[in-house]
């Protein structure tokens, strides 16, 4: 009777709708995620949705998903949610508390979307209420990734890679023994700046770092793929993810972004994960696993492509690729000094306050200042990454303001 009892409640929980609850829902991936759940016939409900600071964007993809609950982390932003909000049931908040109650709003996953480090405290909550995450911030990670990996284990609760490289290397995976996989490796499309020299990179516009050639990406993470950080950021992304140390990750410049990741075995086999690129495809695979559902995102075209190709990445051209790699290979906290002071690096080449080159040179500085003097440690919990990324934070600010010069470009 018992095990009949069991079966049926299987069956009812494999019927109902899948509860979401999306963080970063007026972004990129935000939007993304918006289109599936909108075209999945049903199979999807929308507790919450969290934004940055553009209220109206918020209260359109609240009421288009209908969400109950919509948290707007800029207290500024509230009055324009809740106006536009107004003659609906959708609850309005504001403030970063707010959106960490829409990351606790009861759901079977969490879209995990937020740009940058500000996701770390919302995420992290949600993993540690047992909520599954679709992990698109890969910033969490980099910033906090013991404590993040940790966390799951301890809640029981998965984290499911929508970073497209890492969720092609999850399925390409399978259920494989760690000891048996030889090499992970992550393609690169060698963005904007692929076969520009390093003087035409030098002195790069914002305009041209954000026209990046395949994907169409908040202004953060374009920046990173111009210069090759994203790549760095993924290695360690992938090294807390898969639980496999830098000798074992790779990267390839693949221009075409088709062959998103592949998984190298102790017999010789390769396996890898292809597809379109279009985050729809991570995102469907993620909300909806281990089942999948039908979507309409982008069919690759192998014959319309033509060639693949594959070379390697040039770490003299790319110098942030290779800054990541050592933070990587180190360990010791550098990866969380490395996401910090990219972070502000990135944001003052957006101002025009540095020119593209300087943004590794920052982040290298920022990392071989920690070492010389000790900030740089292991972080042991959350709250210990959120204050070596503050500290790191502050530092690279004083350093810009140091900074001689006017604006550039
Ligand atoms: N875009 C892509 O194709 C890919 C993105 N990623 C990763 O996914 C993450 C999101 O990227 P993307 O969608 O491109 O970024 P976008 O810049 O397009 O969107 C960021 C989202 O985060 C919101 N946001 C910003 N600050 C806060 C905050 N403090 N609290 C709550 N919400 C906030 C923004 O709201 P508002 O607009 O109101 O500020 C917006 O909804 C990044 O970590 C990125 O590296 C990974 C792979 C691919
Ligand atoms: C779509 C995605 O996953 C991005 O993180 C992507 O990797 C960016 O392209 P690059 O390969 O140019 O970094
Ligand atoms: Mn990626």
């Amino acid at each position: 009777m018992e095990r009949i009892i069991q079966l049926r409640q299987a069956v009812d929980e494999a019927a109902r709708p899948r509860s979401i609850v999306v963080l970063g829902a007026t972004g990129s991936i935000g939007r993304s995620t918006a289109e599936i759940i909108k075209g999945a016939d049903g199979a999807f409900t929308v507790e919450a949705v969290a934004g940055g600071r553009d209220g109206r964007a918020l209260a359109q993809v609240a009421r288009e998903l209908g969400a109950k609950f919509a948290a707007v982390a800029d207290p500024d932003g509230y009055a324009d949610l809740k106006e536009a909000l107004s003659g609906t049931s959708i609850e309005a908040a504001a403030g970063p508390q707010a959106v960490i109650e829409a990351a606790l709003h009861q759901a079977d996953i969490v879209m995990g979307a937020i740009a940058g480090t500000a996701g770390v405290a919302p995420t992290f909550a949600a993993l540690a209420a047992g909520r599954t995450v679709a992990l698109a911030n890969k910033e969490c990670l980099v910033c906090a990734g013991h404590a993040f990996m940790r966390q799951a284990a301890a809640s029981g609760t998965r984290l499911l890679p929508v970073d497209s490289e890492h969720n092609a290397i999850f399925q390409a995976m399978g259920d494989a023994d760690l000891a048996t996989i030889e090499m992970i490796t992550l393609t690169a499309s060698g963005g904007p700046f692929r076969t520009w020299t390093a003087d035409e990179i030098a002195r790069a516009t914002p305009e041209q770092a954000l026209n990046h050639p395949n994907w169409a990406m908040g202004p953060k993470v374009t920046i990173d793929s111009a210069g090759l950080m994203n790549k760095g950021l993924e290695l360690i992304e992938a090294h807390y993810l898969f639980g496999v140390e830098a000798a074992r990750l790779d990267v390839l410049v693949h221009a075409q972004s088709v062959v998103h990741g592949l998984v190298a075995f102790s017999d010789g086999s390769v396996t890898a994960g292809l597809a379109a690129p279009d985050m729809k495809v991570p995102i469907a695979h993620c909300l909806s696993h281990p089942k999948r559902i039908s979507t309409k995102a982008r069919r690759l075209d192998l014959a319309g492509v033509g060639q693949l190709t594959f070379e390697r990445p040039d770490f003299e051209r790319f110098p942030a690729l290779r800054v990541a790699l050592d933070a990587l290979r180190m360990g010791r906290g550098l990866p969380t000094v490395l996401n910090a002071a990219n972070e502000i690096a990135v944001e003052a080449f957006l101002k025009r306050l540095i020119s593209f080159h300087e943004i590794a040179r920052m982040v290298e500085e920022a990392c071989n200042s920690a070492l010389a003097d000790g900030l740089a440690r292991e972080p042991e919990s959350i709250e210990d990454a959120l204050a070596i990324d503050q500290a790191t934070r502050e530092r690279a600010r004083f350093a810009l303001a140091g900074r001689a010069g006017a604006a550039v470009n």
